[in-house]
C-alpha cells in the first residue's frame, strides 16, 4: 500500500511561507486525503510545516514510489503527432511528471469549457459544482467559466440561468451572495454550432482575451449527447487547444452502446486527443463512499483479511430510484437501465471492491488493478440476468405512469428500466462468490448501497440462541452510499439480561452524526481532479473496453431474442425474478430484510 509522505524537492525557487499560494495549495491537496476527526486538518497541515520550514526544507506531496501524487502516468504515451508541438511538448512535460514551476503556476490561467452549457446537467450539477469549488477556494487564482452551446444567450442570459440552480448550501454559508457574484462575474457565454471549427475559433478567440497571454490551461467539459462527442472534440482540438498550457476534456457517459460502438468512440476521439487528455467521467466513482471503499478495506486490518471466498459469502450492489424516467425516456430507450446503471457505475464500484491491493495509490496502479478484475470476470449470459420494465400503477389515488406512458417511449418498447444480474469473478480471490448486481427505476425507494453477506460462524455455539434462521445470522457488512451515507455493520449480540438471548445489532457509523461537514457533490470531487490532473477516477480507455466485453454479448442476446420484461408496478421492489435469481445462488437480498438499517 502507498504512503503519502513529504520528501524535499529539488525546486528551490519553490515559495513556502504560509501565506503563498504553493502553501495553501499543498495545504488543499493535504486537506483532501488526510483527515483527523476533531481537529482541523489545516492545522495539523500548519503545524507540521512549520516544523519542516524550521528545517529550511522545501516540501511536496509524494506517493510512496516517488512521483507526486496526481502525477500522470501514461498508460498509451502515444501522444499525436498532429497536436500542436509546443502542445505536445507540455502534454509530455505533464506525462513525466516534472512539476510546473510556482511561476508558471502563477501565470497561468484555468478556462473551463462547459459545451451543451443549456443542458440539463450542465445547469443541475456542473455549474453548482464549479461554484462550489469557488465558494471553497479551491480554483486557481486566474479562473474563467464558459458556456458554449447552440442556444443564443448573452453572457448576462447565462448568467442568469445559473444563478437559479447555484446553492449557499454548505454549512450556513458566509457572505454567500457576494461569492456568487463574483463568481458570475468570472461566467461568459458563446453561442456556436458543434461541428463548426470557425465557431471554436471564435471560442478561442476570446478565451484567449481573458488569458491575457499568460500560461493557458483548458479544461472542455462534454455535458452533450453522444452522437456529437467527437465533432467538438475535433473542433475544440484544432481551434481552441491551448498553445502552452494543457487541454483536458471531460467525455460524460454513454461512452458507446456496445464494445464496437465504444471502440469506434475511442478510436475516434484518439485521432484528436492523447489518452491522458481525456477524462472519461463516472461521477459514481466520485461519490463520497464509493471513494471510501479502498481507504475502508486497506487501511483497516479487520477488514483486508476478510476480503476473500474464505470469508466473504457474498456481495451485492443495488442501485433503486423512486422516479422513472420522466423527461430522458428518449435518450433512455436507446439504452436501458444495465447500460445506463450496471455496466459503468455498479461495475466500477465492484473493480473496486474485488480489485488487489495496487502498488501505490498513483491512477495507473489502481486503474491496472480495476482491469485485472474486470478481465478475470466472466461475461454475462441470459441465465445470470433477470430484466423488468415498470408498469402503470395506482396508490392511495395517485396514479403513476408506466414507462411506456412516456411520450418519447415507443408503445412496444422491451428496453428494461430493471436489472439483477450474478457475476463471477474467475481468480483466486474471488472463485465461486456471486456478486450480484440490482438497478431499477420507478422502485419503492432511493438508494444506492454496497452489501457485503460473511459466511456462517463455523461450529457457531451460539447456533441454537438463534431460532430457525442460521441464515439471517451471519454478518452483512453495509456501505451505504446514498442517502445518508453511512457504514454499518450487523453483528450478532447478547440481548442484556440473565438469559441468553441474542439479537442483531448494528455497529453503526452514520455520517450526518459523525461528521458535521457536508459531503461535497460527486461532481465537485471530479471536476477538481480533472482540473488537478488526478486521473485514478477517471476511466481509461482498457477498463472501458474490458467493462464492455462483460455487457456486449447479453446485450446483444437480449436484443436479438426480443427478451421480454417482466413488468413490475411503478414504486414496487421490481420484479419477483430477481428474487428467484438470487436463490438460484442461495443469496437473499439484502435490502429486503425485515431491519433494514434506517
Ligand atoms: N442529465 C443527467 O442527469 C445526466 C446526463 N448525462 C450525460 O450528460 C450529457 C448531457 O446530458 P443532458 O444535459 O441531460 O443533455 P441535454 O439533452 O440536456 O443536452 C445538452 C445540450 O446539448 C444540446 N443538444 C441536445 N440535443 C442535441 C442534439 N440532438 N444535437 C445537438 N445538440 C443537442 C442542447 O443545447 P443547444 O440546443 O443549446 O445546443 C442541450 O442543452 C449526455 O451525454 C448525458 O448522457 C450523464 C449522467 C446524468
Ligand atoms: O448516470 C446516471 O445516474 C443517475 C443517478 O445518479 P445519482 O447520482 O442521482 O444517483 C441516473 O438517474 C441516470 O439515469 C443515469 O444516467
Amino acid at each position: 500500500m502507498a504512503t503519502t509522505r513529504f520528501s524535499p524537492c529539488s525546486s528551490s525557487s519553490t515559495n513556502f511561507s504560509p501565506s503563498s499560494s504553493s502553501f495553501k495549495n499543498q495545504a488543499k491537496l493535504f486537506s483532501r486525503f488526510i483527515s483527523v476527526p476533531g481537529k482541523s486538518d489545516f492545522s495539523i497541515w500548519v503545524s507540521h510545516i512549520h516544523s519542516r520550514i524550521r528545517a529550511k526544507k522545501h516540501f511536496r506531496l509524494k506517493s510512496s514510489n516517488g512521483h507526486p501524487l496526481n502525477a500522470v502516468f501514461l498508460q498509451d504515451g502515444s501522444a499525436r503527432n498532429h497536436l500542436p508541438k509546443d502542445h505536445v511538448e507540455l502534454q509530455r512535460k505533464e506525462g513525466s511528471s516534472i512539476p510546473v514551476s510556482e511561476a508558471e503556476k502563477l501565470e497561468s490561467t484555468l478556462s473551463i469549457t462547459v459545451v451543451g452549457a443549456s443542458g440539463d446537467l450542465a445547469k443541475k450539477k456542473i455549474f453548482p459544482a464549479l461554484f462550489a469549488l469557488f465558494y471553497e477556494d479551491w480554483l486557481p487564482e486566474n479562473f474563467t467559466v464558459f458556456g458554449y452551446a447552440r442556444s443564443k444567450l448573452t453572457d448576462e442570459e447565462l448568467r442568469n440561468m445559473i444563478s437559479q440552480t447555484l446553492t449557499c448550501r454548505i454549512d450556513k454559508r458566509e457572505n454567500c451572495e457576494d461569492k456568487m457574484d463574483q463568481f458570475l462575474k468570472r461566467c461568459f457565454y458563446q453561442a456556436g454550432q458543434y461541428n463548426s471549427e470557425e465557431h471554436f475559433l471564435e471560442l478561442d478567440k476570446k478565451l484567449k482575451e481573458k488569458e491575457a497571454g499568460k500560461l493557458s490551461n483548458r479544461l472542455f467539459y462534454l455535458s452533450i449527447p453522444p452522437n456529437i462527442f467527437v465533432d467538438v472534440v475535433r473542433c475544440a482540438s484544432l481551434r481552441a487547444s491551448s498553445v502552452n498550457g494543457w487541454t483536458r476534456v471531460i467525455v460524460e457517459k454513454p461512452f458507446g452502446r456496445d464494445s464496437e460502438s465504444s471502440g469506434e468512440l475511442t478510436r475516434s476521439l484518439k485521432q484528436y486527443l492523447a489518452e491522458d487528455q481525456i477524462f472519461r467521467i463516472d461521477h459514481y466513482l466520485g461519490k463520497e463512499l464509493v471513494e471510501n471503499l479502498s481507504v475502508l478495506r486497506f487501511s483497516n486490518l479487520v477488514f483486508e483479511p476478510l476480503w476473500s471466498r474464505n470469508y466473504i459469502r457474498n456481495v451485492q450492489l443495488i442501485f433503486s430510484e423512486d422516479f422513472g424516467t420522466e423527461g430522458r425516456g428518449g435518450y433512455f430507450d436507446n439504452y436501458g437501465i444495465i447500460r445506463d446503471i450496471m455496466q459503468n457505475h455498479l461495475l466500477q464500484i465492484l473493480a473496486l471492491f474485488a480489485m488487489e491491493t495496487p502498488v501505490s495509490l498513483d491512477a495507473e496502479d489502481i486503474r491496472n488493478e480495476k482491469v485485472k478484475v474486470l478481465r478475470s470476470t466472466k461475461p454475462l449470459q441470459l441465465e445470470d440476468v433477470i430484466v423488468g420494465q415498470y408498469k402503470g400503477h395506482s396508490k392511495g389515488g395517485k396514479s403513476y405512469p408506466a414507462y411506456t406512458d412516456d411520450p418519447t417511449v415507443p408503445k412496444d418498447s422491451l428496453t428494461p428500466t430493471f436489472a439483477a444480474a450474478a457475476l463471477f469473478i474467475n481468480n483466486a480471490r474471488w472463485d465461486g462468490v456471486p456478486f450480484l448486481m440490482k438497478a431499477g427505476k420507478a422502485l419503492h425507494t432511493k438508494r444506492a448501497e454496497i452489501r457485503v453477506q460473511f459466511r456462517h460462524v463455523p461450529g457457531n455455539l451460539y447456533k441454537r440462541n438463534f431460532g430457525t434462521d442460521l441464515d439471517k445470522a451471519t454478518n452483512e457488512l453495509v456501505l451505504r452510499v446514498q442517502p445518508d451515507e453511512a457504514i454499518y455493520l450487523k453483528i450478532n449480540n447478547k440481548v442484556p439480561g440473565l438469559g441468553m438471548r441474542l439479537d442483531r445489532s448494528d455497529l453503526n457509523l452514520l455520517y450526518r452524526a459523525r461528521y458535521t461537514r457536508e459531503i461535497p457533490d460527486a461532481y465537485e470531487r471530479l471536476l477538481l481532479d480533472a482540473i488537478e490532473g488526478e486521473r485514478r477516477l477517471f476511466i481509461r480507455s482498457d477498463e472501458l473496453d474490458a467493462a464492455w466485453a462483460l455487457f456486449t454479448p447479453l446485450l446483444k442476446e437480449l436484443e436479438e431474442k426480443k427478451i421480454i420484461p417482466e413488468l413490475y408496478p411503478y414504486g414496487s421492489r421490481g420484479p419477483v425474478g430477481a428474487y428467484y435469481l438470487a436463490a438460484k445462488h442461495n443469496v437473499r437480498w439484502g435490502d429486503l430484510s425485515s431491519d433494514i438499517h434506517e
